[in-house]
């Protein structure tokens, strides 16, 4: 299979761990070897973490590492103010946001894709100016966190740099790498022991799942 038209064969997929909450788990997931940890300040999820709990997280994340804070439908404010006092790589828009704001701080943005809908929207809102687009499963009233897979093969179609999010577990990521080579995959709860509890050893799992399929594919 090949990796999109974007990327040589080569490439190394990149692993997002999102939801941390606690620094035993970034020490667990930066040695582990992922490429970006995503901090969810989204009050109503179950893996939200603060400005003070986030200033205190990034200052464990090496250079080498790009973190990422996860917002959804965040008023402008709030926006300033990350920007302002955390240092981070990027934001993660995970809700309605438009693209001028995506662009303005930097960011990329999740789209969602609901899993009784036409495909066609999602399709249409993907950002071709962005570094990436991440694609998440939805469903009514739930969009980030759903721990439910998408019909993947919409990511023959699809153009651009693709992180692929939503159920993704150490048992199901190969599959996905080996038939689709997506630029990125993010995982949340597939690696948790409990609701923003990490567990090491299924964060090693995930990551070593998807550099052996990467080889399978050379
Ligand atoms: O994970 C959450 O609780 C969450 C809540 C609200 C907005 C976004 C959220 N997560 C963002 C992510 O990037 C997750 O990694 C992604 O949704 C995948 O989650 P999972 O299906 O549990 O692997």
């Amino acid at each position: 299979m090949t990796r999109g038209s974007h990327l040589p064969q080569t490439a190394r997929t990149q692993i997002k761990i999102c939801g941390l909450t606690r620094g035993e788990d970034v020490h667990a997931a930066v040695e582990a070897g992922a490429d970006l940890l995503g901090f969810i300040h989204v009050p109503k999820s179950k893996r939200f973490v603060d400005v003070d709990q986030i200033e205190c997280l990034l200052q464990l994340v090496p250079d080498h590492v790009a973190s990422v804070v996860v917002v959804q439908n965040a008023a402008e404010e709030t926006l300033d103010m990350l920007r302002d006092r955390l240092r981070f790589k990027w934001i993660q828009f995970h809700g309605d946001e438009d693209v001028d704001v995506v662009r303005r701080y930097r960011g990329y943005k999740a789209q969602a894709i609901y899993l009784d809908r036409d495909l066609d929207e999602p399709l249409a809102k993907l950002d071709p100016g962005a570094p990436f687009n991440l694609l998440d499963s939805a469903v009514a009233g739930a969009s980030g966190g759903t721990g439910l897979t998408f019909n993947w093969s919409l990511l023959a179609e699809w153009p651009g740099n693709l992180m692929v999010a939503g159920g993704l577990t150490p048992d199901n990521v190969g599959e996905l790498i080996r038939s689709y080579a997506p630029w990125g995959v993010d995982v949340a709860g597939g690696v948790e022991a409990a609701p923003g509890v990490k567990d090491p050893q299924k964060i090693q799992a995930f990551i070593q799942a998807v550099r052996d399929a990467e080889v399978a594919c050379d």
